[in-house]
């Protein structure tokens, strides 16, 4: 029996890349049966509401002594146990195009259009919901065409202001080519950052796997930006932000997080850079005063050691490219990509374009399954 169903929006992303593939080939294998939402011992809503959004967010309360948290904290609505969800997934994206990738694929699919007035209907393997967005320009896979960037962007806020006024309860992104939207002289480094803006709220990006997390400081900046983009005003409001939804949104009930230094060995004690002294510290001792479990800084050339990640519930890295190369070397085709701070759901892939693969059959499914897995759990 399917107490409850949600629909996500899924959006393949750049039309030339690998992300129809991977969502028709999603559609065409889905598994036909609901989702088990309440594991033992946590509680899950069985007729959630799917209650609009306010632009600007939920404004949840920012957990001011976390380390005495107690269940009754997390303010969960009453909720009966024994739920199964199911969902509907509705691709954002032109129809004709999943259509022509889904036959170059081989799959035998049905794409069907999406009425938001209708029930919603759960999904079932070999048919395809599509909210209707017309490409600017036919797509040859593989090849990049700036005129569909405008397209590309279009997906994303459909998709999002249908998570914000209700229509959906959570997006799945499939990869965009970030550099081929820039070219079309629109500015733009990222799904984290457009959604941000979108819903106007401080993003965190955080990818995970079943064995580590790892969330950012900055996300996409050219490294010369990154220290002076670490003030004491934006590290806190990140580890808030990471610290609350590893609690309201993954369970953790009192975080441990480890947190990276920015300098080589954590500046050596001034000797090697000063970002840890007067700004990273003063910043963890603050937070650590009201109660959060805050480990560092600690070089980040050892923070992934066994003996230091025991016990972690996520790693805070302070730029891109510290924290996400040993995330991926770990788990890359099986970590997702969530963005923390927005009041939407929003899971993505852990890979990008990959432009070589697209129309072959031969991408990896495994992190946009995940993808999906995590957004349901997170509905
Ligand atoms: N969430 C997003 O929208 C993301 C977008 N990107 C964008 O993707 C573009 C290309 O980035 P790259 O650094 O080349 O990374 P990439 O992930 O596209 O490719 C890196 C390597 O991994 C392989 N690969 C990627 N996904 C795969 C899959 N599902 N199955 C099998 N092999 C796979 C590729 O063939 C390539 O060898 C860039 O424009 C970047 O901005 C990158 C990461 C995330
Ligand atoms: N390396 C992760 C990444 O670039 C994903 O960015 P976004 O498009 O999800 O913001």
């Amino acid at each position: 029996m399917i107490d409850f169903i949600q629909r996500l929006a899924i959006t393949p992303g750049e039309p030339a890349g690998i992300g129809p593939d991977l969502v028709v080939r999603l559609a065409a294998n889905l598994p036909n049966r609901p989702v088990l939402t309440n594991p033992p011992n946590c509680p899950v809503l069985t007729n959630p509401p799917n209650p609009p959004f306010p632009k600007g967010g939920l404004n949840l309360p920012l957990l001011q002594n976390p380390a005495l948290l107690k269940k009754e904290d997390l303010n969960l609505p009453p909720l009966k146990k024994g739920g199964w969800g199911g969902f509907q997934l509705v691709a954002v994206a032109d129809p004709d195009l999943l259509a022509a990738r889904a036959q170059r694929l081989g799959l035998a699919l049905e794409i069907l259009p999406f009425d938001p007035a209708a029930a919603p209907q759960p999904s079932v393997a070999g048919q395809l919901y599509v909210l209707p967005v017309k490409l600017r320009q036919p797509v040859i896979a593989g090849q990049l065409n700036s005129a569909n960037a405008d397209y590309v962007l279009e997906t994303l806020a459909r998709a999002c202001d249908g998570c914000l006024d209700g229509t959906f309860a959570g997006v799945v992104t499939a990869p965009v080519h970030k550099g081929v939207i820039n070219d079309a002289g629109l500015p733009f480094t990222g799904h984290t950052e457009f959604f941000a803006e979108r819903c106007a709220a401080q993003p965190v990006m955080l990818l995970a796997t079943p064995e580590l997390r790892v969330a950012l400081v900055t996300t996409h900046l050219p490294l010369v930006e990154v220290s002076r983009a670490i003030t004491a005003a934006h590290l806190t409001a990140v580890i808030r932000i990471l610290h609350r939804d590893l609690v309201h949104r993954f369970g953790v009930i009192a975080p441990r997080i480890v947190v990276c230094g920015l300098n080589p060995h954590a500046g050596e004690g001034g000797h090697l850079g000063r970002e840890e002294i007067d700004i990273i510290i003063p910043v963890l001792e603050t937070l650590r005063a009201e109660g959060m479990q805050l480990i560092g800084p600690l070089p980040a050339d050892t923070v992934f050691v066994p003996t230091r990640l025991a016990g972690a519930d996520a790693v805070l890295a302070m730029y891109h490219d510290q924290g996400l190369p040993v995330l991926k070397h770990l788990g890359f085709g099986r970590a997702v990509n969530v963005t923390l701070g927005l009041p939407i759901i929003r899971t993505s892939v852990d890979h990008g374009t990959a432009l070589e693969l697209a129309g072959t059959n031969r991408a990896d499914l495994g992190s946009l399954n995940a993808a999906v897995a995590l957004a349901q759990s997170l509905v």
